[in-house]
């Protein structure tokens, strides 16, 4: 397996305002698996998307990739763990304001020893024509495109995706999810992603449902949609 999810407990406040958000998590996740994370507002997706991440910790339990514990990594290592392994995407696209769409791309290069050629990827992402463009100058389709390029030119085995396409139109919306499938097919990244969208479910290998910090379901989808067909 390569993300082990072992027993996932986590928690927030203390005593009587304690509340227990992931309640015992245990999954699996394959290489270049899409694997889409889906529930209800405040079901735990994102803290269950963070201590994957290596953002945040949890209270007991485990997450290991390639049988590597992150909870035996001191900071240092896991500081490169981060850098090594993981690429993050956001609703928001955090770019840099007074650099290009190709120099906002490069920032991420930096954190890599063997980073994708930056203007073959810049094809990929349909921004070629816009590398000279200011974050200002973009529509918000090609900001999010310029945020997935930072985060994938150091071509990291695992994507996180934390409601990519929650800003975005519903054609835009099609067209980066359409990129991430494509990022996956071509680089062969395991891709996780957290959503409200129902939707999405269709263009997964996997699919996770989490209600009030528990694993409703966990499936294989047999009957993979591609995004450019996804409906909703
Ligand atoms: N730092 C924190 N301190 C206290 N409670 C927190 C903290 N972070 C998250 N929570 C609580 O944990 C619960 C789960 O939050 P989480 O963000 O993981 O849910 P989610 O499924 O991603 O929700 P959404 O879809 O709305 O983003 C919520 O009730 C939230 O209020």
């Amino acid at each position: 397996m390569f993300i082990e999810i072992s027993n996932l407990k986590k928690g927030y406040g203390y005593d009587g305002n304690r509340v227990e958000v992931l309640k015992g998590i245990s999954a699996g996740v394959e290489k270049g698996e899409i694997c889409v994370l889906l529930g209800p507002s405040g079901s735990g997706k994102s803290t269950l998307l963070n201590i994957i991440g290596g953002i945040d910790q949890a209270d007991s339990g485990y997450i290991a990739i390639k049988g590597e514990k992150t909870i035996d990594m001191n900071e240092k290592k896991l500081t490169r763990y981060r850098r090594k392994h993981l690429g993050y995407i956001f609703q928001m696209y955090n770019l840099i304001p007074n650099l290009n769409v190709k120099e906002n791309i490069e920032v991420g290069a930096y954190l890599s020893d063997s980073p994708l050629e930056i203007n073959d990827l810049l094809k990929t992402l349909g921004l070629y024509e816009h590398r000279h463009k200011l974050p200002n100058q973009l529509s918000g389709g090609q900001q999010q495109r310029t945020a997935i390029g930072r985060a994938i030119i150091k071509n990291p085995d695992i994507l996180i995706c934390d409601e990519p396409t929650g800003a975005l139109d519903y054609k835009t919306s099609k067209e980066i999810l359409k990129l991430i499938e494509d990022v996956n097919t071509k680089y062969g990244n395991t891709v996780i992603m957290v959503t409200h969208n129902d939707a999405i479910k269709n263009m997964a290998d996997r699919v996770i449902k989490i209600r009030d910090g528990e694993i409703r379901k966990n499936y294989i989808n047999e009957e993979k949609v591609c995004a450019q067909d996804l409906e909703w």
